[in-house]
């Protein structure tokens, strides 16, 4: 294939819009896959994302499309995710693009997710091709988002190509005039070689594996290719595209996007993002590549069974080659060993994390409550900034505890919710913004503290809209703010993991709720247990188990006053011991239900 007629692209839209489905029709209009193996929304390969209807990993395919010109074009695009906890899946895949395919649902129109994904692709100076898709569901009422995509957007309207992913209806239009504005790679064959690592992954057969965009001159199998960031060279064993099916091919020019195989075996020699060349004639510089994402939320993960620690780690390391935003460091609990203290960029993505480790690899884990980096001013004025909570009761002379806050775009629209979910913002410490009156929509503009956020933030407005309301949010700034770190102690042990961070003027009536969750989930022993939260010293909420009465003396029928004494006497000494040793009947199993606890 020639440079010229090669155009790659990625499928950027709001979560649902219809991209996994566009992408079906293409490959079905460009023959990538048989009637066989076509599925609806193929490219969604992951279990997980079959279940949840969601894309969670961008895809690559490589197409052969014969235009109506009866020309032959080589179309790699990308479908990414829609959701926000994946857009550095969508900003990745930009760097491999020299255009974007926005996709706007005619039912839905412009919302957050296209708008953001929109202005990065601008930024990188991407020709950008506005689709409006499912024009099946409303022909004669399209004016309306025709007028938001002008004015917001600023595209004509005779630019804009209508289709329907579902029916087929004008998917030919949109080819053409992707290959008619998209302008083809600028890379140069002749140079030495430089092609960018988009993505990587761990396959059980092929070792690992690594996505790349050829951005100037020719890789081949057996090359000896280096990577530029550590100099570690390797051969290339296997090259090929995804069409989406994996094909084996000889060459990967420039322009070209497609797989590499090259007998890698330690997975931390692998950095997405770096650049590739040959170690004959190694190019001079890197290529631009995209910044590493700082996680917003964090948990500690613990293997359920701590022998299985290597193979976790393993797994760990594994989920971190193919997931460029997730970040781990290892942790020590007192009571759950050793684990990681991983980063997430939302709750989505620390449950699908959570999944794959689960299903991928077959662990079962105990997850911690999710929390935030609190940023900490020092006595002498350093800032550090901390992702465990339990660290901080550790830290001494903290004059300025800031917690970060988050920007929530709370989208709805019946006027009806307005006036409850502006009190749930309040009760969430939220600072109003804007209310912005949209055609049929309504926009709320909050500032909130990120922790009440992934809380129970989502839950509750789900209540009070009746699942109308949606909600998108970014990190905004870190704010002063007073809060206090609370210990939890089980028979006066500090347990390390259920500690928690809260402002101060919640610390009682929270610290309270939290005891009594606790008393009701933690089985009765055979001596009092005393739960206790504490504010350094401080008590500020206790409650105690009663013990399991075991009647010892059942058995001494009648008179001997000495022989009941003794049995007593007997158990004791026992119930004294099982306390010594910290028996206190929390099971790992237990504790999973104790991470759970939502106040
Ligand atoms: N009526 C109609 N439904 C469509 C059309 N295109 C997609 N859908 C439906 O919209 C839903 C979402 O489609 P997907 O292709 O999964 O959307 P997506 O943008 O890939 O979703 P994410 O990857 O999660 O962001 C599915 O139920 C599709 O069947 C269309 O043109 N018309």
């Amino acid at each position: 294939m020639i440079i010229k007629n090669i155009r790659n692209f990625s499928i950027i839209a709001h979560i649902d819009h219809g991209k996994s489905t566009l992408a079906d029709r293409f490959i079905q209009i460009c023959g990538g896959l048989n009637k066989r193996d076509m599925v609806d929304q193929v490219l969604d390969s992951m279990e997980l994302e079959k279940e949840k209807g969601i894309t969670i990993k961008a895809q690559n395919v490589s197409l052969n499309y014969k235009s109506r010109s009866n020309e032959f074009y080589q179309l790699n695009f990308i479908d990414t995710p829609g959701h926000v906890d994946f857009s550095h899946e969508v900003s990745r895949s930009l760097f491999a693009c020299e255009g974007i395919l926005l996709l706007i649902d005619v039912s839905k129109g412009i919302e957050s997710q296209t708008l953001s994904n929109y202005y990065f692709a601008i930024k990188m100076k991407l020709k950008t091709v506005v689709v409006l898709n499912k024009v099946d569901l409303c022909v004669d009422n399209i004016n309306p988002v025709i007028e938001q995509i002008e004015n917001v957007i600023g595209i004509s309207s005779s630019d804009i190509v209508k289709c329907s992913a579902k029916t087929g209806f004008g998917v030919i239009d949109v080819l053409e005039r992707l290959i008619h504005d998209i302008p083809c790679p600028i890379g140069n064959i002749n140079l030495p070689l430089q092609a960018l690592i988009i993505d990587s992954w761990f396959d059980n057969y092929l070792g690992v594996t690594l996505l790349v965009c050829v951005k100037n001159g020719i890789l081949k199998k057996n090359d000896k290719i280096k990577m530029m960031s550590n100099g570690l060279s390797y051969f290339v064993t296997k090259l090929g595209i995804f069409t989406p099916k994996r094909c084996y091919k000889e060459v990967l020019i420039s322009g070209e996007i497609g797989w590499v195989v090259c007998s890698i075996k330690d997975i931390d020699s692998v950095r997405v993002g770096d650049t590739i060349t040959l170690e004959k004639n190694p190019a001079v510089c890197f290529l631009p590549s995209f910044k590493k994402i700082n996680p917003q939320v964090y948990a500690g993960i613990f293997p359920l069974h701590s022998n299985s620690y290597e193979k976790f780690c393993r797994a760990i390391k594994e989920l971190s080659l193919n997931d460029f935003s997730f970040c781990f460091n290892v942790e020590h609990s007192v009571t759950l060993g050793y684990g990681f203290r991983c980063g997430f960029l939302g709750l989505l993505h620390m449950e699908i994390i959570k999944e794959r480790l689960k299903r991928e690899y077959g662990f079962e884990l105990i997850v911690t409550s999710p929390t935030v980096s609190y940023e900490i001013v020092m006595k002498n004025h350093h800032i550090v900034y901390v992702n465990n909570p339990c660290e901080i009761s550790l830290i001494n002379g903290i004059i300025e505890f800031r917690e970060p806050f988050v920007e929530c775009c709370i989208s709805f629209s019946f006027h009806k919710y307005i006036g409850k979910i502006i009190e749930l913002c309040i009760s969430k410490r939220g600072i109003q913004i804007d209310i912005i009156y949209k055609k049929n929509r309504i926009e709320l503009i909050y500032h909130i503290p990120m922790v009440e956020v992934i809380s129970k933030f989502f839950d509750e407005l789900q209540i009070i809209s009746n699942g109308y309301a949606s909600v998108n949010y970014e990190f905004k700034y870190f704010k002063k703010s007073n809060l206090k770190y609370v210990n939890i102690l089980i028979c006066g042990k500090k347990i390390d993991v259920l500690g928690f961070v809260v402002p101060y003027n919640k610390a009682f009536s929270f610290g309270s709720k939290y005891i009594n969750k606790l008393k009701s989930l933690i089985p009765r022993q055979q001596f009092d247990v005393v739960i206790q939260a504490a504010i350094g010293k401080r008590i500020i909420a206790r409650s105690n188990i009663q013990q399991l009465r075991k009647n010892v003396t059942e058995k001494c029928y009648g008179g001997d006053v000495s022989r009941k004494k003794k049995l007593l006497e007997k158990q004791k000494r026992g119930k004294k011991a099982m306390k010594k040793l910290g028996h206190l009947s929390l099971s790992k199993e237990i504790f999973l239900s104790l991470m759970d606890i939502k106040v």
